[in-house]
């Protein structure tokens, strides 16, 4: 059994969509994968933007009408026949966000109301694809994994209850994949009282993950739109090369490092059961793309990681006293509590330092709840550069020219923080 992700850039069009049936039709008739797939293109920005607007009380009739004639315009070019049942479907989809929308209250829980508009790109887009490859004889059984993938009720970032979604997916899906594939969402997942809730954003890698690793699934295949893992992002970096393979370790580090290729919470629940991830170009599915595994190797290229729209919170003692345990543990309970993740941390004498992702909201409550114990200096927004297995020349060549605030460095791992530059790519 094997587990297919189609990501935002496979399923951007009504091109995109007829290249995933040709990589489907590229399988064995016996093999039947598990196809997860996330919103089209840029979708759920698309959702997001609309929620917010209808949380201020603001009109979000155009944006919410742009998202219908895209997915409309699409589904139009893919089912020429205006009767065919798709269109229902998507008529049924829009009715009720239009209805989520409208009970949209600003004086009511902002995370939880987001989850139930956000989660519809993903619905839209696989009922899209499971009537697609129907209509092209590729029989399928659409799945709602709001079913299947537990999560509590943390929104916009659903930990999963690992028992509960093994005992269901383990449960269920051999007996339906002996008949079909299975279309699913990406991105969703639903609490025991039938709340939708959403894993964190661009978490359909992990959706992957959960099924691969609850079928122990033979292999996971993430479709992107690059050759593979590559020693740094493309759209960021100059001379990029692709790694062949890589160790599951290699790969945990650098999506927690920031290289969004994969969502940092993939590789780990492929790790504990040996599942191999395979990262494969859906323009170029002939070849090889990246394999991570259980593999050895020795030290690999030096990888390069951005993480833009950074923050720099410094916290000071307002009497000059040293950083103690008790400081740093309100400093650790307010960014928990407020859900900010520490991306580097610095300790000294009467200051700490962290880097955090330059949310606005986040960081003000932050600075509220601490503002009577520190003084607290912020510096945005700012670039945190990683190296990975850095070696002098590329240190030298990444840090050319740019005014570092703070540094780091490991054996293996450079890390510093800058003022954006004008050199891009880098
Ligand atoms: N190390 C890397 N190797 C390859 N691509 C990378 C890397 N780091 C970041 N990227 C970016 O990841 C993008 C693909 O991931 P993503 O946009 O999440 O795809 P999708 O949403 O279609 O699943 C690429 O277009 C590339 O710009
Ligand atoms: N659609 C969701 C989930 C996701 O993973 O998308 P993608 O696979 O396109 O990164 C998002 O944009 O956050």
């Amino acid at each position: 059994m094997i587990v297919y992700k189609f990501g935002g850039a496979s399923v951007k069009d009504a091109v995109a969509f007829r290249n995933i049936f040709h990589i489907l039709s590229l399988l064995q008739d016996q093999e039947k994968p598990v196809v997860v797939v996330s919103a089209m293109g840029k979708t759920t920005n698309a959702l997001e933007h609309t929620f917010k607007l209808a949380h201020q009380g603001l009109s979000y009739s155009e944006p919410l009408l742009e998202i219908q004639q895209y997915h409309q315009s699409n589904v139009q070019n893919l089912f020429p026949s205006g009767n065919h049942p798709v269109y229902k479907a998507l008529q049924e989809q829009f009715s009720s966000l239009e209805n989520t929308l409208q009970q949209v209250r600003p004086q009511e829980d902002f995370d939880q109301q987001y989850d139930q508009v956000i989660s519809v790109g993903e619905l839209l887009s696989s009922v899209i694809l499971h009537h697609f490859l129907s209509s092209q004889g590729y029989q399928n059984h659409w799945l709602d994994c709001r079913e299947y993938v537990r999560t509590d009720a943390t929104w916009r970032e659903g930990r999963v209850d690992w028992e509960r979604t093994e005992n269901q997916i383990s449960q269920h899906l051999p007996s339906i994949l002996e008949n079909s594939p299975v279309i699913t969402q990406g991105f969703i997942g639903g609490t025991t009282d039938g709340s939708t809730t959403t894993l964190g954003r661009e978490g359909s890698d992990f959706s992957a993950a959960i099924f691969a690793y609850c079928l122990q699934a033979a292999s996971l295949t993430i479709w992107k739109d690059v050759p593979g893992l590559l020693n740094a992002d493309p759209k960021l970096f100059k001379d990029t090369i692709r790694y062949e393979e890589i160790a599951y370790q290699e790969a945990i580090e650098m999506a927690y490092y920031g290289a969004s290729v994969i969502h940092p919470k993939t590789v780990q629940p492929l790790a504990k059961r040996c599942i191999p991830l395979h990262v494969k170009s859906f323009l170029h599915p002939d070849k090889p793309g990246t394999v991570i595994w259980n593999c050895q190797h020795d030290r690999i290229a030096p990888s390069f990681i951005l993480k833009q729209n950074q923050c720099l919170l410094s916290f000071h003692t307002k009497d000059f006293g040293f950083i103690s345990e008790q400081h740093l543990s309100s400093i650790f309970q307010a960014l928990s509590q407020h859900r900010l993740k520490i991306n580097l941390m610095q300790n000294s004498a009467i200051s700490f330092s962290t880097c955090v992702d330059a949310d606005k909201t986040r960081v003000e409550a932050v600075r509220a709840q601490l503002a009577d114990e520190f003084v607290i200096l912020y510096n945005e927004p700012l670039h945190l550069f990683t190296i990975k297995n850095y070696d002098q020349p590329s240190l030298e060549k990444l840090t050319h020219g740019k005014e570092i605030l703070l540094e780091q460095r490991s054996r293996q791992t450079y890390q510093f923080i800058c003022r954006p530059t004008g050199d891009f790519p880098h």
